[in-house]
């Protein structure tokens, strides 16, 4: 099952609301909440996708527990999985589960979450949604995963309301950034707000903000650090 849909529209609400279900019914054990990133699976309360391959694995390095469960994994933020990692989760599945003949080992659900317009994986960028192989079920790992994200993948929900946005213009803006659609009258508004921190004109200390660069970062943490200091008195 993929669950998708652009930031705010609630994926990781579904996420919670997964864990609160499976936790009513004393079913936490079974339930392994990944993501690809340590930070977005904190986000979630899980673990990164490599760890549970870990676990799966029995590597000597990892406290594995004897007991592992597992039967129903979430892999979050599933625009950053690469081909061959859906294709090494299937593969210690199938090991683990003692079932090796079918994908997953044989696994009859799993929870693919994540907004296909995100970040791609880290180098080489080959996520697992993208349809390299033209063979029904390849033999190599990066050809499994591949395999398994586009013809058992048999349900899709794509979450369309945006919760976190309530500012019409810039959903719109967001939106049409998200779909690569930016006309050059959305290019002006967006970069009429470009705010230089070197020039000493700082934003609001409650608003994101986005730099390209870590120097950049770096002199807008000093703004900030030195306002702060001097709001302290
Ligand atoms: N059905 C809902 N009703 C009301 N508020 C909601 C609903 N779903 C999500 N929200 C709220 O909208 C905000 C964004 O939701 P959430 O973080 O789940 O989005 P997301 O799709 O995971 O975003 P991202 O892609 O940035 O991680 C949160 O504050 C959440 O509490």
């Amino acid at each position: 099952m993929y669950f998708g849909g652009e930031a705010g529209s609630g994926k990781s609400e579904v996420i919670k609301a997964v864990t609160t279900l499976a936790s009513s019914w004393w079913l936490l054990d079974v339930l392994h909440k990944t993501a690809i990133t340590g930070s977005a699976a904190c986000l979630i309360g899980g673990c990164t996708i490599h760890k549970l391959a870990q676990l799966l694995s029995n590597m000597a390095n990892v406290a594995v527990e004897d007991e592992l469960k597992i039967v129903l994994p979430l892999i979050d933020e599933v625009s950053m999985l690469k081909r061959k990692e859906n294709g090494k989760i299937s593969l210690h599945l199938r090991k683990k589960l003692d079932n090796h003949e079918e994908p997953m080992g044989g696994l009859s659900g799993i929870g693919y979450i994540g907004d296909l317009f995100q970040l791609p994986p880290v180098l080489p960028p080959i996520p697992v949604y993208h349809r390299v192989s033209e063979r029904s079920a390849g033999t190599s790992i990066d050809d499994v995963g591949e395999y398994i994200w586009h013809e058992l993948l048999n349900t899709v929900i794509l979450l369309e309301e945006n919760h976190r946005q309530s500012d019409p213009e810039l959903l719109r803006l967001c939106r049409a950034m998200r779909w690569g659609t930016l006309t050059a009258e959305n290019l002006n508004i967006l970069n009429a707000r470009v705010i230089n921190p070197n020039t000493g004109v700082i934003p609001p200390v409650d608003c994101v903000t986005v730099f390209s660069t870590n120097e950049q970062v770096h002199a807008m943490n000093s703004v900030m650090v030195t306002t702060w200091e001097a709001c302290r008195g």
